[in-house]
């Protein structure tokens, strides 16, 4: 657990970067500060290892004052990852990972092979290790830096902006990756971003900055797309906040709908008035059969319109949403944790659901 007491900082030129900061960063979870550029996100992220001392109040780390701490000591129990990876380019990939074990005493070949394991670890191929930063792509780079920030097993990382400088889709991968891994690695990590999509993504509990660096709002992503405490805080997380927030509705005993179905490669019959949907052997959807089809024969793939995404029970209503709305026949195709067909549902009765939904529902 971090906890900030009355934490300010004060530049010597008289900017206030952070105002009288309290908040606690729950132990074994992604904590995000988010808030817009200059609003005191990395000068809070980096008084937690000290490479900043605030200027009034104290950082507890279990407890423990952090101005009471070595800097140096300190910052090795803790990983920290920053934009564009920060790795040294004359070293090794490998070498690279294993800095801090290195630095901590460890023999060479252990902290090699320790390397070796992370970048396993983080996604990355054996051979990549061999080869320098500059000839890794920008997310094979961040996921050195992760790696890199794993290697002594600190139980807290600091990560600012680290998925900043990716494309859109590595970025979504990278983030897929961080919940994964802390799945298995339960770190207490404070994550800085200025995005609020990968803020509400990868956080259990959001810190929203304002300019001056004053904490507007700090709960669970639900609670800050639904609730936003004030006119800044729900600007800032947008007008589609009611869309982002179906990210963390579930639908628990989803009530689906039956449409006629028939099975590639067996014979089908008349043709029907109405869209049926086509399912494979194993009764996983592959496509719609338009009305008044007629087909000779067996029923075959080339006959189908391609079908909209699929809705798996038990995921975000986002999916079950965006299933209506991406269907040729507005009937959004639901399906079980195998892929199964198990019914259908329209776009009115997603809303119809989340109109009837408690707040702050966590799906994750
Ligand atoms: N060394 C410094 N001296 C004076 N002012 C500083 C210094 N470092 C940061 N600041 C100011 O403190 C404020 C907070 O900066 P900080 O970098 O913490 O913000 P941020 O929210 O992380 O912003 P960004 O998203 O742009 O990185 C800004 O107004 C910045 O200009």
């Amino acid at each position: 657990m971090i906890e900030f007491r009355d934490v300010t900082k004060r530049y010597p030129d008289g900017t206030i970067a952070v105002d009288k900061l309290n908040l606690t960063v729950d132990a074994g979870a992604i904590t995000v500060f988010v808030g817009p550029s200059g609003c005191g996100k990395t000068t809070s992220l980096r008084m937690v290892n000290r490479m900043i001392d605030p200027t009034g109040g104290s950082i507890l780390i279990d407890g423990k004052d952090v101005q009471e701490s070595d800097p140096a000591l300190l910052r090795r129990g803790i990983g920290y990852v920053i934009q564009q990876a920060g790795l040294f380019p004359h070293r090794t990939v490998l070498d690279n990972v294993a800095t801090v074990p290195l630095l901590s005493g460890w023999d060479r070949r252990k902290a090699r092979a320790r390397a070796a394991e992370l970048l396993a670890t983080v996604g990355l191929p054996a051979e990549m290790g061999r080869r320098y930063p500059v000839q890794l792509s920008g997310g094979q780079q961040q996921r050195v830096g992760v790696a890199r920030a794993l290697a002594a097993d600190p139980p807290v990382l600091l990560m600012d902006e680290p998925f900043s400088a990716v494309d859109p889709v590595v970025r979504e991968d990278l983030q897929n990756e961080l919940l994964r891994l802390q799945d298995e690695l339960d770190k207490t990590i404070i994550f800085v971003t200025h995005d609020i999509d990968e803020a509400v993504r990868i956080g259990e509990k959001v810190a929203v900055f304002r300019k001056g660096g004053v904490l507007a709002q700090y709960g669970t992503p639900a609670d800050v797309l639904r609730y936003p405490a004030d006119e800044f805080v729900a600007s800032f997380v947008g007008r589609d906040r009611g869309y982002r927030g179906l990210s963390f509705l579930q639908a628990d005993g989803i009530a689906v709908d039956q449409v006629a179905k028939a099975t590639v490669g067996e014979p089908y019959g008349p043709a029907a008035a109405d869209w049926v949907l086509a399912v494979d052997s194993a009764d996983r959807p592959r496509g719609w059969l338009p009305p008044e089809s007629s087909v000779d024969g067996e029923l075959s793939a080339d006959s189908l319109v391609a079908g909209g995404s699929l809705y798996t029970v038990g995921t975000p209503l986002r999916g079950a949403l965006d299933a209506a709305l991406s269907s040729p026949t507005s009937l959004g195709v639901v399906v079980d944790t195998e892929g199964k067909y198990v019914g259908v549902i329209t776009a009115r009765q997603v809303l119809d659901l989340i109109e009837g939904q408690p707040p702050a529902v966590r799906a994750r």
